[in-house]
């Protein structure tokens, strides 16, 4: 294990010594500029009731988010189910327009003034996702190639004749040979899927990309190869990613800092090698047994680390609808919170800087 990080610290040095972008986007100092902001991004959902769906009832899915991320930084974004990722992560990627809020990629505004304005092309180029289940997110009737081909074709990045150089250079930045080319996707095991979908992202050459649950649907074994491989391509690329988990270890080994969510709010972004001072990060990490095999950022996830920390997955939170009978003023975790106040139940806390680069959004949080 020791050898095993110290090779990995050594390619790292030398990589630094020659340059290499990759490993100089890992440095904290380096993530400087700002390529995303979100501010007061809201997001409601209006579910119609009644036999006549005479009425209507309001799901808050994102509620008043601010957040930044740098260039190269690879921001984690963790939270039990229901508490708002994936639409936050429409949101950013200008897949659904926000109710309120804005959204900037590199200082310019998603949506323009209009909300129903569209997102242009070049956006549309540089921001990616990758997709939970790379089952229901390829084509079953497109081939490999066929699937390769459509982004480039679409944007205009590579000529006929090179089409299928391409697909091969891509198949090759995905660990996968040019033997895949003719494949449908139900010739494919669920990792070789999950290598497609990220060689359809990194097709447009993107800046940034979202990573949702990118492993959630594969087998354990396979979890730290792919893993290992999107680390691969941020470290190539200088990609900014936002990588979206439910298991707490994995986003803490891949990520720069992380966001907390819960039901829509942004609780808690702290740099992953902080401790956590919000009640419900903290519930969070106590949901979770301790990793006994160090994982440090130095190390390659081995796939012995990911069986340990999948043992780690949150126990379930179902009681998540617990404060819907909350007045809009509470704090959104007051039911749940084992260290609540009495003011908590009429203020709702915003995020505030405790320590350099750590917000928390609660009156009361733990001492670090
Ligand atoms: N299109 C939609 N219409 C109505 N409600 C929606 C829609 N999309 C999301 N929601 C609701 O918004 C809330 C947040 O959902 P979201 O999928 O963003 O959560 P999540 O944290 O990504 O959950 P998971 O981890 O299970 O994927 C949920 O209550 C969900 O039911």
């Amino acid at each position: 294990m020791k050898m095993q990080i110290n090779s990995a610290l050594n390619t790292q040095n030398s990589k630094l010594l020659k340059g290499d972008c990759s490993f100089n986007s890992k440095l904290k100092t380096q993530h400087s500029t700002l390529l995303i902001r979100a501010s007061g991004l809201q997001k409601s959902y209006f579910i119609k009731k009644g036999f006549f769906a005479t009425s209507s009832h309001e799901v808050r899915a994102v509620r008043n988010v601010d957040l930044e991320i740098k260039e190269g930084e690879i921001l984690g974004l963790v939270g039990e189910s229901g508490s708002g990722k994936s639409t936050l992560a429409r949101l950013l990627l200008g897949l659904e327009p926000p109710t309120k809020g804005e959204v900037w990629f590199q200082g310019r505004s998603l949506w323009g003034k209009a909300k129903g304005s569209r997102i242009s092309k070049e956006f549309r180029r540089t921001s990616q996702m990758i997709f939970q289940d790379p089952v229901s997110s390829l084509n079953p009737k497109k081939t490999v190639y066929e699937t390769l081909r459509e982004p480039l074709l679409i944007h205009g990045l590579c000529d006929k004749s090179r089409l299928e150089a391409e697909v091969v250079s891509l198949l090759k930045e995905v660990g996968l040979g040019p033997a895949f080319l003719d494949r449908y996707p139900h010739e494919l095991s669920g990792g070789q899927k999950q290598r497609i979908g990220i060689a359809r992202a990194l097709s447009t050459r993107p800046s940034f990309i979202i990573c949702d649950e990118p492993t959630s649907a594969l087998d354990v074994s396979i979890q730290a190869q792919i893993i290992n491989l999107i680390l691969d391509l941020h470290e190539r690329h200088c990609l900014t990613i936002l990588f979206i988990s439910h298991a707490i270890p994995i986003v803490k080994f891949v990520s720069d800092k992380i966001a907390v969510m819960y039901r829509g709010v942004i609780v808690e972004i702290f740099p992953s090698d902080a401790t956590p001072l919000h009640p419900y990060t903290r519930l969070l990490m106590k949901a979770v047994p301790k990793v006994t095999i160090p994982i440090t950022k130095n190390s390659k996830l081995k796939t012995q680390n990911l069986d340990r920390t999948l043992e780690c997955q949150p126990s379930d939170f179902s009681d998540v609808q617990l404060g819907s009978k909350l007045s809009h003023d509470a704090c959104p975790f007051f039911e749940r919170c084992r260290v609540r106040k009495g003011e908590c139940k009429s203020v709702s806390p915003v995020l505030r800087e405790i320590g350099p680069g750590h917000f928390v959004a609660c009156i009361n949080p733990y001492d670090a």
